[in-house]
C-alpha cells in the first residue's frame, strides 16, 4: 500500500511513522508544505521541531514540492494538517481517486464578531459541502502523538459512511502497537474529538487553580454530559461517546500533560493571556478555534453546555480566570 501524509507536524509525523512500521511492508510518504523543514528531516530522518528524539524508519520518505503528482500515485490519503486547512486540501483533493481521510479535531473557527446564528461545520461536512464525491473519513480517538511515534500501544477509530474507507484505514494503520476500531457513526466520532479540547482547556484551568481532584472529576462527568448531548442532538449515536473517540479521549486529554489544551488552561490559571498561551505551545490547541463553534451548534439545535459556554467566555476575555468557577457552581441545582 501507497501511503501520502500530508502536514508534517506532530501528528501527520507520528501517523506517518507509524504505518512506515507496520509489518506489512508499507510505502510512506510524509509531505511538508515547508521545503526547508523537509530538507532538514531528510537530512536528520527525523522531525526535530514537532516530534524531537525519534528516528524515521526507513520505510518512510519525506517530501515536499509538487503535491499533486505525489496524490496521483498513493492509495490512501492522509490529511494532517490542522482544521483551519482542511477545507482547502479538501477543494485541491475533491477529484482524486483514492480515499481522503484527515486526522485533525475540530469544528471550523467562527470570528468573534461574526453575525448572530453564523456556525463553523465539522470536517464530514465540510467534505459533503466542497467535495462529495471524494471517498472520505476521519481518524481519532485517544492518542498523543509522541506515544504513537515511539510505538507505544494505541488504539484509533475509523469513521466513515463508506465502509471499503473505514476498511482501508483499518488495513494501514492496525498492527502490533496500534488497534484500529471501525465505526459508523461520523457525528459522533467528530463531535467528541472536538468538544474534549474545548473540555481540556477547562480541567487544565481547573488543576492550574488547584481546585482539586473532585472538581477535576466533576468536570470530566459533566463535560460527558454536555458533549453527548450535543452530538445527540446533531444525530450521533450515545454509544460513540462512551467509545475512544468520546470518553477515552476526553480522559486522555482533561488529565494527560501531553495535551496542549490541556496546556492552555494551565497556562490561562497561571496568568498568562491567550495569545501568550498559545504562542508559547509552538503547536496548534484546536479548543481555542473550535469553542465558539461548538456552543453556536449547541444553541441553534437548543443543547446547555454551560462549560464550553464558560470556557468560551474566558477565551473571549469576558469572565476573569477566577470567576470561571464561581460561574459554573452558581448554576441552580438540577437532576443529574
Ligand atoms: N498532536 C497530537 O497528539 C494529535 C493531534 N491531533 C490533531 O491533528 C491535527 C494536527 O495536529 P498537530 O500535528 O499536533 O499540530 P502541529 O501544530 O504539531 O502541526 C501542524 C502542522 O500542520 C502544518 N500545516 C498547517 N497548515 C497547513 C497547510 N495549509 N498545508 C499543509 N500543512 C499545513 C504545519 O506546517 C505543521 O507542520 C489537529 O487537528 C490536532 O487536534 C489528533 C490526535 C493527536
Ligand atoms: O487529540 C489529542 C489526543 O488524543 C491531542 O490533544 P491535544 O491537541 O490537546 O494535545
Amino acid at each position: 500500500m501507497n501511503i501520502l501524509v500530508i502536514g508534517a507536524g506532530a501528528w501527520g509525523t507520528a501517523m506517518a511513522i507509524s504505518a512506515a512500521t507496520h509489518p506489512d511492508k508499507r510505502s510512506v510518504r510524509l509531505w511538508a508544505r515547508d521545503e526547508a523543514q523537509a530538507r532538514q528531516m531528510q537530512a536528520e530522518r527525523a522531525n526535530s521541531r514537532y516530534l524531537a528524539g525519534i528516528a524515521f524508519p526507513d520505510a518512510l520518505q519525506v517530501v515536499s514540492g509538487d503535491v499533486m503528482a505525489q496524490v496521483q500515485e498513493a492509495d490512501l490519503i492522509v490529511l494532517g494538517t490542522p482544521m483551519a486547512a482542511l477545507r482547502q486540501w479538501l477543494i485541491r483533493l475533491q477529484d482524486c481517486r483514492s480515499p481522503v481521510v484527515w486526522l485533525c479535531k475540530g469544528f471550523e473557527a467562527v470570528a468573534a464578531d461574526a453575525p448572530a446564528g453564523s456556525h463553523g461545520l465539522m470536517a464530514h461536512e465540510v467534505c459533503q459541502q466542497v467535495a462529495p464525491q471524494l471517498r472520505s473519513g476521519a481518524l481519532s480517538g485517544p492518542s498523543f502523538a509522541a506515544e504513537v511515534a515511539r510505538q507505544q500501544p494505541t488504539a484509533l477509530v475509523a469513521a466513515s459512511a463508506h465502509k471499503d474507507v473505514s476498511e482501508l484505514l483499518v488495513s494501514a494503520f492496525h498492527g502490533e502497537a496500534m488497534r484500529v476500531y471501525a465505526n459508523e457513526d461520523i457525528v459522533g466520532v467528530e463531535v467528541g474529538g472536538a468538544v474534549k479540547n474545548v473540555l481540556a482547556i477547562a480541567t487544565g484551568l481547573c488543576d492550574g487553580l488547584s481546585l482539586g481532584l473532585n472538581a477535576r472529576a466533576a468536570l470530566v462527568t459533566r463535560g460527558l454530559a454536555e458533549m453527548t448531548r450535543l452530538g445527540v442532538a446533531l444525530g450521533a449515536r450515545v454509544e460513540t461517546f462512551m467509545g475512544l473517540s468520546g470518553l477515552g479521549d476526553l480522559v486522555l486529554t482533561a488529565t494527560g500533560d501531553l495535551s496542549r489544551n490541556r496546556k492552555v488552561g494551565l497556562l490561562l490559571a497561571e496568568g498568562k493571556t491567550l495569545e501568550q498561551a498559545v504562542t508559547s505551545l509552538g503547536h496548534v490547541a484546536e479548543g481555542v478555534y473550535s469553542a465558539r463553534t461548538v456552543l453556536a451548534r449547541a444553541r441553534q439545535v437548543g443543547v446547555e453546555m454551560p462549560i464550553t459556554e464558560t470556557v468560551v467566555a474566558l477565551l473571549d476575555g469576558q469572565l476573569p480566570v477566577t470567576e470561571a468557577v464561581q460561574h459554573l457552581m452558581a448554576r441552580d441545582p438540577r437532576g443529574e
